[in-house]
């Protein structure tokens, strides 16, 4: 990867999040200066909050409170003019002088510890910067709401002696019950509860509360869980895989790097079906030795249940962290992490912010995913704050793929990540074979979506027991203009994009740079008459092989009929006990599913990605292609791939074919390089919204004109592009407008935006995002 912008270089003053903030309207004004000392000694919290103002803002902490502020946690301070109290994230606590100002008081703590530590403050300032969010923004999204509220606890009152209760005339003169319930407590030696107090001490609440009224005991309010949602503990254990020698090999290679106490990245390069699971297992297995905790990202964990299962088969206390859960759950879950009671953590990308103790290893499992990348604010990428995370902690990341996402592959040659390949399938067993069908050929269609290669291959393996999966995969609309003779896409000569209808249907136009032409008649390379769009759907794909497969049981896997959760596992334990024959749907059955009784995959359009309006649909292709593939032939029966395409010639889909990365990576790069696309490069979105077209487009080009006045004015060296309507122009009502931006390095791109946007403010008719490291192009 073009290098993630580590630890100092974000600090700089510039960037710093407390440096050029208009801290003056912060001061009070009552309490004339010159009455107060300018050398005091005061204690200061930096407090930034979740909705506008943002801060940071300095506050003085009050000598009572100075032992209980901590950084990592919420405060209540008073806020504006009315010093309305609210509450804040406490960034930092320092010692400092007054400087003749008078600072206003934080009200109280808001919480008894702090949420977070150092290094996840670290981590929120970090993402803050580097996403440009706002710092409160990013502590909301690294605190689940459920912790943030205390969801499932209750507050209790917990009693102390007081000074007074240590004086033992006062103590002598009292009632033989009221005696013996305060001498228990002192006994004690920890806050009671009133019940547990009376019931220990054996008395009633009356003496109790009497001494309360002496003022001989205080009450002090705090949170407990309540009981009873606690996960039970797993205690059927299955026993490790013998690895093969490549397992082995790969094994050695990561505990070294644990072993080492550095960090360091490490790319698990290994085929569908070579063991990584295995691998990360036996890894943390490794260091649990030193009782520390693991972190495990996957893909949306709901389409992964037999990931994490495998997990939960070796760990006795594995918290699955996942988007189904309740607030009262999900509290618990980071209740337990942050006590240290959780050996590995499995879950999708936000899993990377849990608060374990003693974290000792960061797992990312198909890391090229896409799913990585939260798309609302922060948009961060869980695979680069991993990063940052792991560089904090000084521990070993590993990225596991059979198909490595071009960042990584590029980091991996240029020595920044450690590769270690895993070449052969568990047991030997063969890759499928890959046969392509040309879709333009006549003698093989059959009228229907299914081709006569794959309605044959189909055929043999039902008659044979075996089970199938199809893939279609469509996005929600289709927009590309490809001919249906030839299957030529119209594409953009100055970007190489396809172009795509615009909204009123005439017209065809670049989603990068706006160059536009009328929507083409006949196709413009072989002059077929009757160019359309591309357009099948998974609904319909399902009644085609209802009719052609009439006895075959078929189950459709998308995000139509995947709405409720559990869906997915009652569907994929179904398709385990070969309950089903078919499984067909969209991407989501392409990842990481391990079912040895699949012989055949079928790929019902694989151009259908390749031709969106996107410079990574080449790698998103070769991905899917490939992963899909590798569910077949995971047994012993062995595996068959068809793919049907229009363009069998295309590199992405050649390389897919043979399985072969290496081929692809080389041709992708280059091409990448050629455009200065990422891994050459830094790019940035800027999507702009609202609801009148012509305001938009004027607000957008007023950005526009920001961002080059403050590109030259640093001298970066920036290709700004647009503004343009994106493939969706219109979204929920709103216009769409979007800017691309294209830099070597990801300091100066970020400088430039920040320095642009700082001059425009979203407002109620016309929003705008910033998205650094876009994934999505729509
Ligand atoms: N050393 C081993 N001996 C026997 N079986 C193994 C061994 N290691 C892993 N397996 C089994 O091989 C199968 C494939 O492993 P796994 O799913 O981890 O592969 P993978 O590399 O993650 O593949 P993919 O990238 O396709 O998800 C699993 O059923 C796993 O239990
Ligand atoms: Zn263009």
């Amino acid at each position: 990867m073009t290098e993630l912008s580590l630890p100092n270089e974000f600090m700089s003053s510039d960037s710093d999040p407390a440096a050029n903030d208009p801290q003056g309207s912060l001061f009070s004004l009552d309490g004339p200066a010159w009455e107060t000392d300018v050398h005091e000694q005061i204690t200061v919290a930096t407090v930034v909050f979740s909705e506008m103002p943002f801060g940071p803002f300095d506050y003085s902490v009050p000598s009572e409170l100075v032992d209980s502020v901590r950084p990592g946690m919420r405060l209540q301070v008073p806020l504006g003019k009315r010093r309305k109290p609210i509450t804040g994230w406490c960034t930092k606590v320092t010692a400092s002088t007054s400087g003749g100002m008078t600072l206003k008081p934080i009200d109280s703590c808001f919480d008894e510890k702090p949420l977070c530590n150092a290094n996840l403050i670290q981590l929120v300032l970090w993402m803050a910067h580097y996403y440009q969010a706002q710092p409160g923004q990013v502590f909301d999204a690294l605190i689940p709401a459920g912790v943030r509220m205390g969801a499932g606890t209750r507050a209790t009152t917990f009693f102390t002696p007081t000074q007074q209760a240590l004086d033992d005339e006062v103590v002598a003169k009292l009632p033989a019950k009221q005696q013996y319930a305060l001498q228990y407590l002192i006994a004690a030696a920890e806050p009671m509860t009133l019940r547990d107090l009376a019931d220990q001490a054996g008395c009633t609440e009356g003496p109790i509360r009497q001494l309360l009224q002496k003022e001989l005991i205080v009450g002090e309010v705090r949170r407990v869980m309540t009981p009873g949602i606690l996960p039970s503990r797993n205690n059927v254990m299955t026993d490790a895989h013998r690895l093969t020698k490549e397992q082995s090999a790969a094994l050695a290679e990561i505990c070294a790097a644990l072993d080492s106490g550095k960090h360091s990245t490490l790319l698990l390069h290994g085929v569908t079906g070579s063991g990584k699971t295995e691998v990360y297992i036996q890894a943390i297995e490794h260091l649990q030795r030193f009782g520390r905790q693991a972190i495990v990202l996957v893909p949306e964990i709901s389409l992964t249940p037999q990931t994490r299962q495998r997990f939960q088969d070796r760990f006795e206390s594995v918290a699955v962290l996942h988007s189904h859960m309740s607030p009262v759950e999900r509290n618990h879950h980071w209740q337990r992490i942050a006590e240290g009671q959780v050996q590995v953590i499995v879950g999708a990308r936000s899993a990377i912010f849990a608060p374990t103790p003693h974290l000792g290893l960061i797992v990312i499992d198909e890391e090229h995913d896409a799913s990585f990348k939260q798309d609302t604010i922060p948009r961060y990428h869980a695979r680069d704050v991993a990063r940052y995370r792991a560089h904090l902690e000084g521990i070993p990341l590993i990225l596991g793929s059979a198909t490595p996402a071009l960042e990584s592959w590029n980091a991996a040659k240029k020595g920044i990540y450690k590769r270690i390949p895993l070449h052969r399938r568990v047991g030997d067993r063969p890759m499928p074979h890959v046969q392509l069908v040309d879709l333009r050929l006549k003698e093989d269609r059959t009228g229907g979506s299914i081709s006569r290669p794959l309605m044959q291959a189909t055929r043999a393996a039902l008659a044979k027991g075996e089970q199938a999966i199809l893939l279609l995969n469509r996005r929600g609309f289709a927009t590309t203009i490809q001919c249906p003779s030839c299957g030529h896409v119209v594409a953009c000569p100055d970007c190489e994009m396809p172009l795509t209808h615009h909204r009123d249907g005439s017209k065809a136009v670049c989603h990068y740079c706006d160059y536009q032409i009328g929507t083409p008649p006949w196709c413009p390379e072989c002059r077929f008459d009757g160019i359309r769009y591309s357009g099948l759907g998974t609904q319909k794909l399902e009644m085609e092989v209802k009719a052609k497969f009439p006895d075959a049981v078929i189950a459709r896997m998308d995000s139509d009929t995947m709405r409720r959760p559990g869906s997915h596992e009652r569907v994929l334990s179904a398709f385990r006990q070969k309950e089903i024959d078919i499984l067909l749907g969209t991407q989501m059955i392409a990842k990481g599913l391990d079912f040895p009784n699949v012989t055949l995959v079928g790929v019902i359009n694989a151009d259908s990605a390749l031709h969106f309006p996107d410079f990574r649909a080449a790698e998103r292709t070769f991905q899917l292609v490939t992963q899909v593939a590798g569910r077949a032939g995971r047994g012993d029966a062995g595996g068959e791939v068809v793919v049907q395409t229009y363009t069998p010639e295309h590199p992405a889909i050649q390389a897919a074919s043979q399985h072969d990365y290496f081929q692809f990576a080389e041709e992708e790069l280059q091409q990448r390089q050629k455009f200065a696309y990422p891994p050459f490069g830094r790019i940035a979105r800027i999507i702009i919204r609202g609801s009148e077209e012509t305001l938009t487009e004027a607000f957008a080009d007023n950005l526009v004109s920001s961002l080059e006045r403050a590109r030259d004015a640093q001298q970066a060296e920036i290709r700004i592009l647009g503004p343009a309507p994106p493939p969706i122009a219109k979204l929920r009502g709103k216009y769409r407008f979007h800017i691309l931006l294209q830099c070597p390095d990801a300091g100066s791109l970020g400088n430039v935006i920040r320095a642009a946007t700082s001059e425009h403010r979203s407002g109620e008719d016309i929003q705008y995002v910033v998205d650094i490291d876009p994934l999505d192009m729509l």
